[in-house]
């Protein structure tokens, strides 16, 4: 079982092994055979101490004798003892050298099925995505291992299966190569992350709200609702949101959206500032709605100055836009990507785009409507009385022999930032022309088959990222000077550097909100034994 704890076992399958010992550390060494003879010796850390007579004495101490220990003391179990029945053991009140034996019997326990190990750690607020320095989390020791009831425990706790280590491979993909079956299917179906090539869930894409656009011509119920006591307002100013800092330690996301109530706003209310109906927060989408169910809007707080915003909620900011709102939970992202793109749409169409006349809101502020009757705007469709939205195609090119990928760096970009082509969709284009297109101008590649990925709504102002993979028949680069600073092809190693920030140049991709991330990891999944 040792061999699990070896640093690249993806490539080293073990035929046989044998016991020895790393003279002065006393640490078991681990001898790697493979078919064409030794591959290598794997150093194993020293596994977990046994539960001795003096690990059973500081079970039972108190908390004072626990304060009191040396740091060298301070075990797992005697912060355990000081953390049941109702305190949570954090990392704030623990020594690194306790964290840091918390951490390595988790990596251990996980790695041999040790159930009791596994939730010791569980027991406290830890990060159970926490990494190895080869990038490995505990789900992935237990997936390699086929630890069934481990990987069951972990992904109960929120354990990210999308992870990838430092040579680019899932948890997942661990358990299929070891030919875990079971294990493999578990992680597959997970309902917390399913397979990502399936249903790829990104930022902004998660709206819990049900926007009950039925609702939206039926005046008396929108006036109703916006006086309702469990109504709430999410506050924008100059298209900044009112947000609030979240408790430490419950999440990597550090901000969630204010919601303001209607006797806080009652002053900016009556200057009729924009004010859009988000929709419901319904509990259950399957029961009949009912009135009783809180509605959220969007208000725009422009008109009052920035402190009296602030003032609304305690310890609360204003968020700017991109990249500042990476930083909101992703549950409620789509939320803001919803108000923003619509307060956004409402602050440039002022006035009607067909006649140049002052425009009102409608159906909760899902509609513009001309103020002159006779404009042609009132006659036929209109699309200018609506939201808009711009499609953008968003790509990872593939070389022709599938072992490189394209990326570029835009003028825009910060310094060794490096992404998938991105481009506006044309009218009368095929996802599949903007595609072939932006790849050609941009960088002189040639693409044959595009392949659809997913996509993400880009509130900046108002965006829907179409995220493909396309399949180059050319590799020659040409590049285009006006948008692009460069654009090269990089080897699924390097790229493995740039997605998990290790490469030696610093070089790096957008962060795991951006749908450019999200289709660079496909790709990385899908070429695991590359
Ligand atoms: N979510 C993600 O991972 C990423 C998103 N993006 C977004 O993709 C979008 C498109 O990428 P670009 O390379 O900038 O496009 P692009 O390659 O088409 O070039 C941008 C230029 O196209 C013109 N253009 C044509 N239609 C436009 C429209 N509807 N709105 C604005 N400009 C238009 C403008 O001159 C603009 O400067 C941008 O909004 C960018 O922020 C870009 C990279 C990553
Ligand atoms: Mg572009
Ligand atoms: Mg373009
Ligand atoms: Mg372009
Ligand atoms: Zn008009």
């Amino acid at each position: 079982m040792e061999a699990a704890l070896s640093p690249t076992p993806m490539e080293r399958r073990p035929a046989k092994q044998g016991k020895l010992t790393t003279p002065g550390t006393g640490s078991p060494n681990v001898r790697l055979q493979g078919k064409g003879g030794e591959l290598g010796t794997a150093i194993v850390c020293t596994p977990p101490p046994l539960p001795t007579l003096e690990y059973k004495q500081k079970l039972t101490l108190s908390a004072q004798q626990v304060e009191n220990a040396g740091e060298h003391e301070r075990t797992p179990e005697a912060w355990v003892s000081l953390a049941v029945p109702d305190r949570a053991i954090t990392t704030r009140t623990m020594s690194s050298v306790v964290q840091k034996d918390f951490i390595e019997r988790l990596f251990k326990g996980a790695a041999s099925g040790s159930m009791d190990d596994v939730r010791l750690f569980l027991k406290g607020t830890f990060d159970v995505n926490v990494k190895n320095e080869r990038g490995w989390t505990a789900l992935m020791f237990a997936a390699r291992n086929g630890h069934m009831g481990v990987v069951k425990e972990l992904l109960q706790h929120g354990c990210d299966t999308t992870v990838i280590n430092s040579t680019g491979q899932t948890a997942l993909d661990m358990a299929l190569f070891w030919n875990h079956a079971d294990v493999a299917r578990i992680l597959q179906t997970d309902s917390h992350q399913a397979n990502p090539d399936d249903n790829p869930r990104n930022y902004f894409s998660l709206n819990p709200l049900n926007r009950c656009s039925e609702k939206r011509k039926d005046k008396t119920w929108l006036r109703n609702k916006v006086l309702a006591d469990n109504t709430r307002f999410i506050a924008f100013h100059n298209l900044s949101v009112l947000a609030t800092k979240l408790p430490k330690g419950t999440s990597s996301q550090r901000y969630e959206l204010a919601r303001v109530e209607m006797k806080d706003i009652e002053l900016y209310m009556a200057a009729n500032p924009v004010t859009v109906f988000l929709g419901i927060e319904q509990t259950n989408r399957h029961t009949p709605l009912t009135f009783e169910e809180p509605g959220l809007f969007a208000v725009d707080l422009s008109l009052a100055e920035e402190d009296k915003v602030l003032s609304l909620m305690p310890d609360s900011i204003l968020m700017p836009g991109y990249p500042a709102a990476m930083q909101l939970r992703p549950e409620e992202a789509g939320i803001y990507a919803e108000a923003r793109s619509m307060l956004a749409w409402h602050d440039r169409y002022q006035f009607c785009p067909t006649c140049g006349s002052p425009s009102r809101l409608e159906e909760g502020g899902y509609k513009r409507v001309c103020e002159d009757m006779e404009c042609r705007s009132h006659n036929g469709v209109h699309n200018t009385c609506y939201p808009r939205t711009d499609p953008s195609a968003i790509m990872l090119v593939v070389s022709p022999d599938g072992k490189r990928c394209l990326l570029g760096r835009s003028k825009r970009f910060p310094a060794k930032m490096f992404s998938c082509l991105a481009g506006f969709m044309e009218p009368g284009e095929t996802i599949e022309d903007t595609v072939r297109r932006e790849v050609e101008e941009e960088s002189g590649v040639i693409v044959d088959r595009v392949e659809y990925h997913s996509s993400q709504p880009w509130p900046f102002p108002a965006s829907l990222m179409l995220g493909c993979i396309a399949y180059a028949t050319t590799d020659h680069i040409k590049l285009d000077e006006e948008e692009m600073e460069d654009a090269r092809w990089f080897s699924r190693p390097e790229v493995v550097q740039m997605l998990t920030r290790q490469h030696p140049q610093g070089l790096f991709v957008p962060p795991e909100q951006a749908v450019a991330h999200q289709i660079i990891k496909t790709w990385v999944r899908r070429t695991a034994n590359l």
